[in-house]
């Protein structure tokens, strides 16, 4: 394809006909495939997650990042890259494509030298004990553990949907074949919320939303609310981002490092950032101030033990295994160490 005519689009795919059963499903798998190939994202819209359950995982969202600082930093983000739970405050986490096998404390702090303006605070599993969550206490917010637990679950439901669709779409015998390596135990479900901040800040690259990066993870959902600014590398047109403009409950789902590597490259793990909101109307007064943004990622992740190789569907004698197999743990260590 020519790059200067590359007209690349994120695929709008109708879940229904999966989740309806029936000789649709293969066409559904088709198309959520063939967006993997070419784009790496894909919107899934009449998903089985309910709209007011997505609504309400925005209402308590907003609840959550509008507490008090110091309500919030009790249940910090604990020191150190090992553990990825707890209330990251703005300009903590740098988010990067570096990779490091250990510690280097000089990379790190050159990383930093732009800070990702954005909060986060995610969690696992309950049953994880390796990576304890953490919560503010309840009374802070009442019933939103429980919440955030049901939306867990709910983020595993609809994410093992698309994996089975996943395994038949690349025409592997066992529709569980992708879904089976994960208990669900080792997902994580994230909210993030970016604050308002100058245009110009983001514009002069004094302040960053979220750079670009690829995700960890097998697949990542993603809701996002109507504020826009998240971009996705046109594989096409390599450092050309297309806008994935907001789809009021639509799942943004793209494909992790792990499941490019699974797929030998065939299936992209698309770099996306989270930058200016395009929008006017999302910018207000002299000071040119953004809106501000919220988004609830969930990363779905194989178990740590599990070995990561190609699908034998995957390769053949002109398309040898381009990767080492790796387990979930090995490649989350290689990644993690220039987060935090
Ligand atoms: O906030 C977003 O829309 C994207 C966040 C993201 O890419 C991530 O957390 O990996
Ligand atoms: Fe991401």
């Amino acid at each position: 394809m020519d790059p200067s005519t590359s007209q690349t689009q994120i695929p709008i795919v109708d879940f229904s006909g999966w989740t309806s059963g029936g000789p649709s499903r293969q066409r559904v798998a088709q198309e959520i495939v063939a967006a993997c190939k070419e784009v790496g994202f894909v919107y899934i819209i009449n998903h089985s997650t309910p709209d007011a359950l997505l609504d309400e995982a925005f209402h308590w969202s907003r609840h959550f990042f509008d507490l008090p600082t110091e309500e919030k930093l009790r249940a910090p983000h604990p020191d150190g890259w090992a553990v990825h739970r707890g209330y990251s405050w703005p300009g903590l986490e740098k988010v990067s494509q570096a990779v490091s096998a250990d510690n280097d404390d000089e990379r790190t702090a050159q990383l930093r030298e732009v800070p990702d303006i954005k909060a986060s605070t995610r969690w696992a599993c309950e049953e994880n004990s390796a990576q304890p969550n953490q919560w503010i206490p309840e009374d802070t917010l009442p019933g939103f553990r429980a919440f955030m637990n049901q939306f867990y679950w709910e983020g595993f439901r609809v994410g093992g949907e698309i994996l089975q669709a996943l395994a038949v779409g690349l025409g592997l015998d066992d529709a569980n074949h992708l879904l089976q390596k994960h208990s669900g135990h080792n997902n994580q479900l994230r909210l993030l919320h970016y604050p308002p901040v100058p245009a110009d800040a983001l514009e002069q690259n004094r302040a960053a939303r979220c750079p670009a990066h690829t995700d960890w993870s097998s697949i990542t959902l993603l809701f996002q609310d109507d504020c826009g600014g998240l971009e996705v590398e046109d594989i096409h047109n390599p450092s050309h981002f297309i806008p994935a403009t907001p789809i009021k409950n639509a799942i943004v789902m793209n494909v992790g490092d792990l499941l490019q590597r699974w797929s030998n490259d065939q299936l992209r793990s698309t770099s996306h950032r989270v930058t200016l909101p395009p929008l006017a109307d999302r910018i207000e007064g002299e000071a040119r101030i953004t809106r501000r943004r919220f988004s609830i990622p969930y990363f779905m992740a194989p178990d740590p033990d599990s070995v990561i190789e190609c699908l034998p569907a995957c390769m053949g004698p002109d398309e040898p295994a381009k990767y080492e197999p790796i387990t979930q743990a090995g490649y989350n260590q290689m990644r993690a160490s220039m987060q935090y």
